[in-house]
């Protein structure tokens, strides 16, 4: 595509994602959708430049005044994933010029609001948490995330996929912590695999491969997974029961539990069991009270630690709707919490960042159930041979806790989980 024309389709999708009326990778995959002709490369470079104005949106907002033409277009201009060059020769030369000075600006020149590029409300709870770790972790959720899978364990081992992957042009290294990931060095299409139609491999942040294994469903046992989605932990879930036992996958969403079906064919696996539930208490959860080994709760949240992924949500979430998530994360909690037999484990979790969404959530619940008690994660994760499971948890009366992950630290998603033992 000639740069003029990438340009001018950068800034007609930089539009759309402004508007904020949907999540920014659907705007994006309904572009592609809609623009077939468009090739691997052009598409990395759409996407890409819209995620970049989305990242960096406060410090664009910014640059933009000083420059000429339609905003989308300047935006796109300042956020363009792509050489100098290429560039440069799609612009008038008022906006080359112009382009010059804005790369001239010094990074140590700019507010601090135009450095970190985050809502104020945001800024205040990151600095508390992480002190001098706030500005790694502006600089983290600036990039890009890696590609992970995770090896279905079930039928296939992860250094077999891993060479044959290596034989199909997929470079990969071993992930650090979970026993089944594979970081790959690009983000290649993975459909047309073999390994991807058989089921041997699943797209999967690090991070939630670890919240599955915290879970650490056994053979033979009944276990929910009460906001199962799409079913990512589900998938490992079930893998690590050997197939075997019963695993409810709940979910409020009938369209989410649409999406685990093909996932759910592809695995091999026949011990889930997909059911949609009205809300929280439904009867199908009340029938179970009593009965199930384990529980995961994977609950909804604002999913602040997906903004490497997800930078739209910065600037699509706030304070109040955070506040709203909690008494939802509360209320699915307790009842989930109802389905557990003694002995049995309950895992709470979210891939927020805030504390609201989760070391609160942890501490009320706690107080509030006097029988269970609180199992520290990283002692879980060092019993089932985690790397530094340590370096992995935080906080509690054992200092590790609960599992606590940062992009900056762990190249995760952000994570938290939360577990405990019913007395
Ligand atoms: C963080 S997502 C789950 C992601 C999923 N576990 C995975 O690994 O792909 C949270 C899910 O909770 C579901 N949800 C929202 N309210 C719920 C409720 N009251 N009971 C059960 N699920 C609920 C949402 O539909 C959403 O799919």
């Amino acid at each position: 595509m000639h740069p003029k024309a990438l340009l001018d389709a950068c800034s007609e999708l930089v539009k759309l994602a402004l508007r904020f009326e949907h999540p920014a990778d659907s705007v994006v995959s309904r572009y592609f959708r809609d623009h077939k002709s468009l090739g691997p490369r052009e598409r990395a470079t759409l996407a890409e430049t819209v995620y970049t104005v989305l990242r960096k949106k406060l410090l664009f907002d910014h640059m933009a005044p000083s420059g000429s033409g339609p905003k989308e277009r300047r935006l796109a201009i300042l956020g363009f994933h792509g050489p100098r060059d290429f560039l440069k020769s799609a612009l008038t030369d008022q906006e080359r010029k112009w382009l010059d000075q804005c790369d001239s600006i010094s990074v140590a020149d700019l507010m601090e609001r135009h450095r970190h590029n985050l809502p104020e409300w945001l800024v205040q709870p990151l600095k508390d948490q992480l002190g001098n770790e706030f500005w790694p972790l502006v600089d983290s959720l600036n990039q890009p995330a890696p590609l992970d899978l995770r090896v279905n364990t079930l039928n296939d081992k992860r250094a077999e996929v891993q060479r044959e992957l290596e034989l199909a042009g997929v470079a990969s290294r071993v992930t650090p912590y979970s026993p089944w990931g594979l970081r790959l060095a690009d983000k290649p299409a993975l459909t047309k695999l073999d390994a991807f139609a058989r089921g041997a491999i699943e797209v999967q942040d690090e991070g939630s491969q670890l919240l599955a294994l915290l879970l650490d469903a056994k053979r033979g046992e009944m276990v929910v997974d009460f906001c199962a989605g799409a079913g990512g932990k589900t998938l490992a879930i079930g893998a690590t029961m050997r197939n075997t036992g019963r695993l409810y996958a709940f979910d409020t969403s009938t369209h989410r539990l649409d999406a685990l079906k093909p996932r759910l064919a592809r695995s091999k696996l026949s011990n889930v069991h997909p059911a949609a539930i009205a809300h929280e208490r439904d009867d199908r959860v009340k029938r179970l009270a009593g009965k199930i080994d384990r529980v995961l709760v994977d609950a909804p949240c604002s999913g602040l630690g997906t903004l490497r992924r997800n930078p739209d949500l910065k600037w699509r979430q706030s304070p109040e709707a955070v506040q709203e998530m909690t008494v939802k994360q509360d209320a699915i909690l307790a009842s989930a919490a109802r389905l557990l037999k003694p002995g049995g484990r309950l895992v709470y979790a979210t891939c927020s960042i805030l504390p609201q969404e989760n070391e609160e959530i942890a501490r009320a619940f706690t107080e509030a159930n006097r029988e269970f008690s609180p199992l520290p994660a990283a002692e879980i994760l060092s019993n089932l041979k985690v790397e530094s499971a340590a370096a992995l948890c935080s906080g509690g009366e054992t200092g590790g806790d609960y599992l606590r992950l940062w992009p900056h630290r762990h190249q995760t998603d952000g994570f938290f989980a939360a577990v405990w033992v019913k007395n």
